[in-house]
């Protein structure tokens, strides 16, 4: 546990960059600082670490304060990870990776074989460990410099903007496999963000700091969306907040059979089995749902492959998010959310009416819950 104790930064020029900030992080969870530019995030992270010395207030880690120790020993011990992977430019990857080991006296040979089997565990391909930095592209290059942080096994890591630097699609990549990680390894994280979608998005806690270095309020994403301390924070979260909430509120929702059609039927086939909307949902062999045609838009003669097929809605989990299950609803050309299993094959559809049903009836908990067709728990 990382905890933070009244603590106050005062640069030289008189700037209160942190203002008598009190914060606990938990072990094993992932605690965000989010807040506006300026708002000392950076700053807070880096009194962890002792990259910068509070001016006053108490800094431990599992009860042990940092400022009685050697700065640059307990800096070996924690994973530090920034914008752009901060890697040494004339080092190949698998020796950024193994940096810190080396310098803790691992032998070179162990090193590198654990840098290369930590570049497999973010998701690249070992190959890359003998490129230089700038040989790999900005995504890889942030994967290398969360391999060299987890390198020395450290119970902790701090992160900087771990994730900013790279394109909105590689770093949603980034991002799932990084939880992916989390869920394996299990560290004590401090993450800074300006990205509150982000801090939602990765933090167990999120703490969001107001210019001054003061929390305006630290709570869990949800409790965050749903119950904003003040207008600032509520400011802060942006639009959509209630929205954005149900991502967090995973319930049951009614399921209803669907007629589907494989790959392959004719489209007369397909025609037979399409609801009164002209809509049919196509499935593998594994009654994974490939998407939904409609007979009425096809060539009489021809039968149902890829080309056929609409686009399809997003696909939602039985017992997964309510925001996941209207958005499938929504999405989907025939306005039936695709409801899969935990292995991938068509559980049902659901409709957004009855989502919202769901909805309502969880945010008036007296209510007896409406239930129709089946639902799975
Ligand atoms: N060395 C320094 N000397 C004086 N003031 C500083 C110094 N470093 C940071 N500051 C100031 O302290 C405040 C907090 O800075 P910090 O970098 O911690 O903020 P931040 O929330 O991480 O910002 P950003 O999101 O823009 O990176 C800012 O007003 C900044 O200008």
């Amino acid at each position: 546990m990382i905890r933070l104790d009244g603590v106050t930064k005062q640069y030289p020029d008189g700037t209160v960059a942190v203002d008598d900030l009190s914060l606990t992080a938990p072990d094993r969870a992932i605690t965000v600082l989010v807040g506006p530019s300026g708002c000392g995030k950076t700053t807070t992270l880096r009194m962890i670490n002792r990259m910068i010395e509070p001016t006053s207030g108490s800094v431990t880690i599992d009860g042990q304060d940092v400022l009685a120790m050697d700065a640059a020993q307990l800096r070996r011990g924690i994973g530090y990870v920034i914008q752009h992977g901060g890697l040494f430019p004339h080092h190949t990857v698998e020796r950024n990776v193994a940096a810190v080991p080396l310098l803790l006296g691992t032998a070179k040979r162990e090193a590198i074989s654990r840098a290369r089997e930590l570049l497999e565990l973010v998701g690249l391909d070992p190959a890359l460990g003998r490129r230089y930095p700038s040989q790999l592209s900005g995504g890889q290059q942030q994967r290398v410099g969360v391999a060299r942080a987890l390198a020395a096994d450290p119970p902790v890591m701090l992160m900087d903007e771990p994730f900013s630097a790279v394109d909105p699609v590689v770093r949603e990549q980034l991002q799932d496999e990084f939880l992916r990680l989390q869920g394996e390894l299990g560290k004590t994280i401090v993450m800074v963000t300006h990205d509150i979608d982000e801090a939602i998005k990765l933090g167990d806690h999120v703490a969001v700091l107001q210019v001054g270095g003061r929390i305006a309020q630290l709570a869990r994403p949800a409790e965050l969306l749903a119950h904003p301390a003040d207008n600032f924070v509520a400011d802060f979260l942006g639009r959509d907040r209630g929205y954005r909430a149900l991502g967090f509120d995973s319930a049951s929702v009614p399921l209803h059979d669907e007629p589907t059609i494989p790959l392959g039927a004719t489209v007369a086939e397909a025609a037979a089995r399409a609801g009164s909307d002209g809509w049919v949902l196509v499935v593998d062999d594994r009654r994974h749902p490939q998407g939904w045609a409609r007979p009425t838009d096809l060539p009489g003669e021809g039968s149902i492959d890829e080309r056929s097929l609409a686009l399809g809605g997003t696909l939602a989990r039985v017992g997964g998010p309510l925001r996941v299950a209207l958005d499938a609803a929504l999405s989907s050309p025939s306005r039936r959310g695709v409801v899969v299993d935990g292995d991938g094959a068509l559980a049902g559809t659901c409709r957004a009416t009855e989502v919202l049903s769901v909805i309502e009836a969880r945010e008036r908990p007296s209510d007896p819950g409406e239930h129709s067709a089946h639902a799975v728990h």
